[in-house]
């Protein structure tokens, strides 16, 4: 009675017990082994995993920093490797007083974004009092459209998404258009937020017969659910781009960004501004001239004035340490202010102006005549 018969040979019904348990045994087996060579085989799989793990201490710090519960939430996988990407307003190093020279974009920004999102409560009696949820930055490098960016998010305690494109466009990450998905759904779990898409031209360029169809798909996914914060009253979710190049943008991206503001290369009265706050804190010495190095600067960005005023201070404190042997004791005796010896000097600041405007002319960034008006 025990025993089965299977096309004409008895079997007990132990032996087929026994069957059954080695058949799922080796299915277990291969089951992980081809996971795990799969894992090996994959390149993207290491960072991943260490996405994953930058998405959860992100999250934990979201938790932290606000009323946000974790456990409200469920995240897919997509949405876990674009979470690795958040920034916590408390955790973003700058604010308005940060920034030079751009009171004008600064207080529209405060008006048009930072106060309804701050006062959503009665800003939502009117649809024209919204937020826009498209806002773009275009203008040269360095001139601080990051920086605004970052600052608004700050200001009007928003979450910030900096959008890494390249793993949506990444052929190794494939599924493009899940991870598109991923970065709207997790916005709108994290919101009030801001995704950030630096280089914004790289990703929503004009499109062309030449775009693969993956990558054409998931642009046009991209702008469907970007048209879904507009229609969803409820959706405290802006989209900030920034480019150099406003011109190669698709024109439907550039109607998506109602909100758009050029960052110019700063004029005299900027660079000075810029100047002296990149010095506010800094050691320096009476023979600097603000005025002046604000003067010869044409032409530079924000990020040149900083790189001067670096290389100018570095070069000091090299010298410093060239002419003391006993460096750190002299260095923590020796007092950071305009009198000390490490205060950076006005030919500090010109030394290394004249480097910087030496490698934008060998860079093509500045035209020799221009450099020799400045001299
Ligand atoms: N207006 C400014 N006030 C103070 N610092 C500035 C300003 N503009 C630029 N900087 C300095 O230059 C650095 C670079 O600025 P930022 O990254 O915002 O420029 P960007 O316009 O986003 O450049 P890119 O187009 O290359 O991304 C800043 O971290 C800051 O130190």
């Amino acid at each position: 009675m025990n025993n089965l018969n299977l096309n004409g040979s008895q079997i007990s019904k132990g032996d087929l017990f026994q069957m059954l348990m080695r058949v799922s045994i080796a299915s277990v087996i291969t089951y992980y082994s081809v996971k795990w060579m799969m894992d090996q085989i994959d390149p993207t799989s290491k960072n991943k995993k260490k996405a994953k793990i930058r998405a959860e201490e992100q999250l934990k710090r979201l938790c932290e920093d606000g009323n946000f519960k974790i456990n409200s939430q469920k995240f897919n996988d997509y949405e876990l490797m674009i979470a690795s990407h958040i920034v916590v307003p408390n955790d973003i190093p700058v604010c308005w007083n940060d920034i030079a020279g751009l009171e004008a974009v600064i207080q529209e920004l405060r008006d048009s974004v930072v106060l309804p999102i701050r006062h959503k409560h009665i800003f939502s009696q009117s649809k024209l009092w919204q937020a826009p949820k498209g806002v773009l930055l275009h203008g040269p490098p360095g001139c601080g459209k990051t920086l605004i960016a970052k600052a608004t998010a700050k200001e009007a305690g928003m979450r910030f998404i900096n959008l890494d494109v390249a793993i949506l466009t990444d052929k190794w990450y494939g599924e493009s258009q899940k991870l598109a998905s991923a970065v709207f759904s997790l916005a709108l779990k994290i919101q009030p937020c801001i995704i950030f898409i630096d280089e914004i031209d790289s990703f929503l360029r004009s499109r062309s017969s030449n775009d693969h169809e993956a990558t054409a798909m998931m642009k046009t996914q991209f702008m469907m659910l970007w048209d879904g914060l507009n229609t969803n009253s409820d959706a405290t979710v802006i989209v900030m781009g920034a480019t150099n190049r406003p011109q190669d943008l698709d024109k439907a991206i550039v109607r998506r960004m109602p909100a758009q503001f050029h960052i110019s290369l700063p004029n005299v009265e900027q660079r000075l501004k810029i100047l002296k706050l990149i010095m506010e804190n800094e050691a320096v010495h009476e023979s600097v001239d603000f005025n002046r190095l604000a003067k010869i600067t044409t032409g530079f960005s924000g990020s040149d004035l900083r790189e001067m005023c670096r290389n100018a201070s570095v070069s000091r404190m090299r010298q410093f340490m060239v002419t003391n042997t006993d460096m750190a004791k002299e260095v923590l005796n020796t007092e950071f202010n305009a009198r000390s010896p490490i205060a950076v000097t006005m030919d500090d600041l010109v030394r290394s102006f004249d480097k910087i405007q030496e490698s934008k002319v060998h860079t093509g960034q500045v035209l020799i005549e221009s450099r020799i008006d400045l001299d």
